[in-house]
C-alpha cells in the first residue's frame, strides 16, 4: 500500500495515538504478540514492525499462534507468512477447540476456548521472557464488548487498551483499540495478507455476531452513532448512574 495512502497514514496514527495515550510500549520490551491468522492480528504485526523502523523505541516482537486442533489447521501456511515479514511465528498445538465443543464442557464453547488460549498465550509469552502480551482486537471490538458485558453480564465494563494481570508482571496491550475493523479490513486487502477460513464451528455464529449485527443497524441509522459510543466510554458520568 502506497506511504501516502490515507489508509496507511490514519493506521499508523491512530496506532501511535493509543501506544502514547495508554503507554503501551517502552525502549526494550519483548512483546509477544497473539497472532490468529485474522486480518486485524496480522495488521497489528504489521503496524508494530513498521512503527520500530521509525521510531527511536528499541523493542522486540515474538509473534505466537495456539492452534486449537481443528482439522484442516493453518499453521504452516501462517509461519510462512510470517517469514515472509520476516518473522518466526512460535506455534504451540492445542486441542481447546474440539475440548471447548465437546460433551464435556458444559459452558459456552467460545468461553472456554477463549479462556484456556489466554492462559496459554500468558504462559509462551512468559517461557519466550516477554512481559508484555499484543493482541488485534479494534474499536469496533471495545464497543462490541461494552455491549456484551451489559447486555450478558448486567455490567459496564469493556475490554481496556492495556491492562496488567498478575500485579503488573504481565501486561496486555491492544495497540488496535482507537481503528476501526472497516479501516483494518481495507489496509489487510491491500497489503493481500493471506485470508485463512476459520475451521471452528461456532464461526461466526456467536452472542458477538449478534451484537455486531444490531450495531451495524444502529450505525447505518446515523453515522455519528459508532463514534459517540466509542467516546462516551471515557466520558461517563458517575452521579447519573444507579447506585
Ligand atoms: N489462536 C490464537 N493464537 C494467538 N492469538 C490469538 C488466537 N486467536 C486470537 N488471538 C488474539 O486475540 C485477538 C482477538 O481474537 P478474536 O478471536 O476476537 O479475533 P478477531 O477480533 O477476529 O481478530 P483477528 O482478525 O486477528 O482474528 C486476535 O486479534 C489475536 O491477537
Amino acid at each position: 500500500m502506497p506511504r501516502h495512502s490515507y489508509t496507511y497514514k490514519a493506521l499508523n496514527s491512530l496506532v501511535g495515538k493509543a501506544i502514547h495515550r495508554y503507554g503501551m510500549i517502552a525502549d526494550g520490551d519483548r512483546i509477544a504478540v497473539g497472532l490468529s491468522g485474522g486480518k486485524d492480528s496480522m495488521t497489528l504485526l504489521w503496524a508494530l514492525a513498521e512503527r520500530l523502523k521509525r521510531v527511536p523505541v528499541d523493542y522486540t516482537l515474538l509473534p505466537i499462534y495456539v492452534d486449537p486442533g481443528f482439522p484442516g489447521g493453518f499453521a504452516e501456511n501462517l509461519s510462512m507468512a510470517c517469514r515472509q515479514m520476516g518473522f518466526d511465528l512460535h506455534v504451540d498445538y492445542s486441542d481447546h477447540g474440539p475440548m471447548a465443543h465437546s460433551d464435556a464442557n458444559r459452558e459456552n464453547p467460545c468461553f472456554l476456548c477463549a479462556r484456556m488460549r489466554r492462559k496459554r498465550l500468558f504462559q509462551i509469552a512468559d517461557k519466550l521472557g516477554c512481559s508484555k502480551l499484543a493482541l488485534g482486537h479494534n474499536k469496533d471490538d471495545v464497543i462490541e464488548t461494552l455491549f456484551m458485558n451489559i447486555c450478558y453480564a448486567g455490567e459496564i465494563s469493556t475490554m481496556v487498551p492495556r491492562q496488567e494481570f498478575f500485579n503488573g508482571r504481565f501486561t496486555v496491550i491492544r495497540p488496535l483499540a482507537m481503528v476501526d475493523e472497516n479501516s483494518i479490513q481495507r489496509f489487510a486487502r491491500a497489503q493481500d495478507f493471506p485470508r485463512f477460513a476459520n475451521p471452528c464451528p461456532s464461526a461466526g455464529n456467536t452472542k458477538r455476531s449478534e451484537i455486531k449485527g444490531m450495531l451495524q443497524t444502529l450505525y447505518r441509522s446515523n453515522r455519528k452513532i459508532r463514534g459517540n459510543i466509542y467516546r462516551a466510554m471515557s466520558h461517563v458520568k458517575p452521579k447519573y448512574l444507579l447506585k
